[in-house]
């Protein structure tokens, strides 16, 4: 039960290293299950949705070894079975991923229902429908997917939605199916090709991922490979809006520019300046910021994991803008704590219109998820006075080391420890 106790009026400056993405590491650790070989795989980042996953893999019978902080290998060839019923899989949203790769491995796979951030129904019937295409069968019993396959056949799936997590799924279950899948309106985002390079570099035949056609040639075996994990977008783009939203000039270092073109472009039409290098990028601001409006959408579009933290800056810029989430139904749980801190925001639907105000005020808040954890921090950064934010174990599922990245970049920062007996000590 830590909470973080953040001085505002403070102004982020110097460099700040971005980690490995969670997003694509969920998917990368349990895509190891299909090796049949040892796995070493680096910059995995130092978060909690990791621990929890490789718990689960450990708990399966996998060995890891841990090569240091970012690196380890992973031997999947000792798993002994296929059922996931572990407590730590209803937490995290990557959990899903183990359907995909125990059915690719084993032909079968029990896991519980996924957890993740709440943002009411997160169904996962396309997964469901991409594993009956392939030639399984299901039943949902006891908050439990039980998904089973006399033999992977490969095969043509249309996903309803884009999916990151069927597009995933699919790919985990095809790449050693016999025969070819083709996946059409497949997710584009980074993760997704981040994963089909690992999965090549196993020797899996993975093509066209990053466009929404991604065709897998299925194989009968994946070797053991070194792979390093793309930089987590949605980490870089936290620290770029923390500079902006407290008049900061930080240097976002080992990022993927490219991926953060859609952040870059919001923040620069705010009046924000965007330097671009090979592997960083400055972010600075000076003067006023300005109204702006913005869609949530899948990749290249602005991403919905940017949507809380935006809003912070959007809650501060002079007139008035829109967020259309157009993602998930409801990713709006942040507004409220956002209000206590003076923020003019009201939401109709799917669509948040946000006053801009001069300042925020410090206030005690919650983290309700991950994301709107990591906005009340930028909200914090730049509120007048000393804000206290709850419930700080959404934002570790995703941040590595946020504290002392923050303190680094001038931040005045504390984590308080609130022992179950409720008598705080400061750590
Ligand atoms: C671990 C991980 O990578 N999580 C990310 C992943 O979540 P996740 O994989 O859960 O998100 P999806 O891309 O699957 O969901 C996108 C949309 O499709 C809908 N849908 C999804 C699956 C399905 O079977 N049926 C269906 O209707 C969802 O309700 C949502 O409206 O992508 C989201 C969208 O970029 C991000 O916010 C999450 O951070
Ligand atoms: C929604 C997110 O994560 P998850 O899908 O793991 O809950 C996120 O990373 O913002």
């Amino acid at each position: 039960m830590d909470k973080f106790v953040i001085k505002g009026e403070c102004r982020l400056s110097g460099e700040v290293n971005i980690s490995g993405a969670k997003n694509a590491a969920v998917a990368i650790i349990p895509a190891a299950i299909l090796s049949d070989g040892v796995c070493r795989i680096e910059n995995v980042p130092d978060i909690t949705d990791v621990s929890s996953i490789t718990g689960i893999l450990y708990d399966m019978g996998a060995k890891i070894r841990t090569i240091n902080k970012s690196t380890f290998e992973i031997d999947s060839r000792s798993i002994h079975t296929h059922i996931v019923s572990d407590e730590l899989a209803r937490h995290i949203r990557g959990s899903y991923y183990l359907m995909g790769a125990l059915l690719g491995r084993f032909h079968h796979a029990v896991v519980t229902m996924p957890g993740g951030c709440d943002f009411g129904v997160r169904p996962i019937d396309q997964h469901l429908k991409g594993f009956l295409a392939l030639g399984a069968k299901y039943k949902l019993e006891n908050g439990m997917v039980d998904v089973s396959a006399d033999q992977l056949t490969g095969c043509s799936i249309y996903l309803d939605v884009v999916s990151v997590g069927a597009t995933v799924n699919i790919m985990l279950a095809a790449v050693r199916a016999k025969g070819t899948t083709v996946i059409e309106n497949a997710a584009k985002e980074p993760h997704i090709v981040d994963l089909a390079n690992f999965l090549n570099s196993m020797g899996a035949d993975v093509r066209g991922a990053g466009t929404d056609v991604i065709k897998i040639y299925g194989v009968e075996h994946l070797n053991g490979t070194t792979y390093s994990i793309i930089p987590d977008q949605i980490e870089a783009g936290t620290y770029m809006v923390a500079a902006a939203a407290t008049r900061g000039d930080i240097l976002v270092k080992n990022v993927i520019p490219k991926h953060l073109e859609s952040i870059s472009a919001k923040l620069e039409e705010m009046g924000v300046e965007i330097e671009e290098f090979d592997d960083s990028i400055r972010v600075a601001r000076n003067g006023l910021l300005n109204k702006c409006n913005i869609k949530t959408m899948p990749h290249p579009g602005f991403p919905t994991d940017m949507h809380p933290q935006i809003a912070v800056l959007l809650s501060i810029a002079n007139g008035t803008s829109m967020i259309n989430e157009s993602v998930w139904d409801n990713r709006f749980r942040y507004v409220e704590e956002l209000k206590r801190m003076g923020a003019q925001i009201s939401v109709d639907g799917k669509i948040a219109v946000i006053e801009g105000i001069d300042h925020l005020n410090a206030a005690p808040v919650r983290a309700t998820d991950l994301r709107a954890g990591a906005a009340m921090i930028i909200a914090a950064l730049c509120a007048h006075g000393v804000t206290q934010i709850e419930d700080i174990r959404h934002i570790e599922r995703g941040y590595e080391d946020l504290e002392n990245k923050l303190r680094l970049l001038g931040a005045d920062i504390r984590r308080i420890h609130i022992p179950d007996s409720e008598s705080a000590k400061v750590v």
